[in-house]
């Protein structure tokens, strides 16, 4: 039985809806209509810092994550930053404070920033990042758990590479693996589920799987039926495609989370 960080919990799939607003007005937006699902619905919110443009001056990361508490209180942060390389926003440059012009060392730098803030319960890293061991070592330090990412846009992976995948990012240390793929055939749908399902057998870290697109929409809505213990869902804009809107998602959970009992 893999262990869970805080704030996940084992038997409970979590929902996580995405903030990928670009501006201080949206992401009020965004979390004003998280509030008004009411309690038991998101569990967790995922600040993609790479899609909010403040984000490029010093101080206003403790600003958002203050708008983001206040207007969310209570609310587990999950703060992303996705670099160009998986499909994060190109134009933006991470610039946390004493960091080199250049993306890698800036990158480092602002995970590092983002596992120290107030308010941030988790933290995503790129498992393809040239700096990934040193940004896991950066939230290890701060004590801040890390969901490690792969994200494959074009292709599916055939069953071996997913369970090599998730058991590599155990390895490198992380606390929950994620595997993000984009599949051309329902076989690659099932395949995707098949080998998280094993995968989840034998894993130490709770696992999440998705595959992206209309195809893959099953695995949103079904990933506590085949070892995946989070779903990112939508309340107004979606973050990648085949995203389902977060009340539809918590209920077929919900049901198939019951249903394991
Ligand atoms: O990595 C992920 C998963 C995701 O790409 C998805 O397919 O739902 C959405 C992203 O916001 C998140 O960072």
């Amino acid at each position: 039985m893999p262990s869970f960080p805080a704030p996940l919990r084992a038997g409970r799939t979590a929902v996580i809806v995405p903030l990928v607003s670009a501006e201080t007005a949206g992401l009020r937006s965004e979390c004003e209509q998280i509030a008004a699902l009411g309690p038991g619905i998101v569990d967790l919110v995922e600040w993609r810092v790479d899609r909010f443009e403040p984000a490029a001056h010093e101080g206003e990361i403790d600003a958002a994550l203050a708008v983001i508490a206040d207007l969310l209180p209570g609310m587990p942060i999950l703060a992303t930053y996705r670099t160009p390389a998986e499909e994060g926003r190109p134009e933006l440059r991470p610039n946390p404070p004493a960091a080199s012009p250049d993306l890698p060392d800036n990158y480092l730098a602002l995970v590092a920033r983002l596992a120290r803030a107030q308010g941030v319960a988790l933290v995503d890293v790129e498992r393809s990042h040239t700096l990934a061991a040193a940004a896991l070592d950066a939230c290890r330090r701060a004590g801040t758990p890390v969901v490690l990412s792969e994200h494959h846009f074009d292709r599916a992976l055939p069953a071996d590479e997913v369970r090599a995948v998730f058991a590599a990012m155990a390895e490198a240390g992380a606390s929950v693996a994620k595997l993000a793929v984009m599949p051309a055939s329902a076989s690659d749908v099932t395949e995707l589920m098949y080998a998280t399902s094993l995968a989840a057998e034998e894993s130490e870290v709770p696992l999440i799987a998705i595959a992206m697109g209309g195809l893959g929409q099953v695995t949103r809505v079904a990933a506590p039926a085949f070892g995946s213990c989070a779903t990112y869902c939508t309340v107004a804009a979606a973050s990648a495609p085949g995203q389902v809107p977060a009340r539809e998602a918590r209920e077929a959970v919900d049901r198939l989370d019951a249903a394991r009992d």
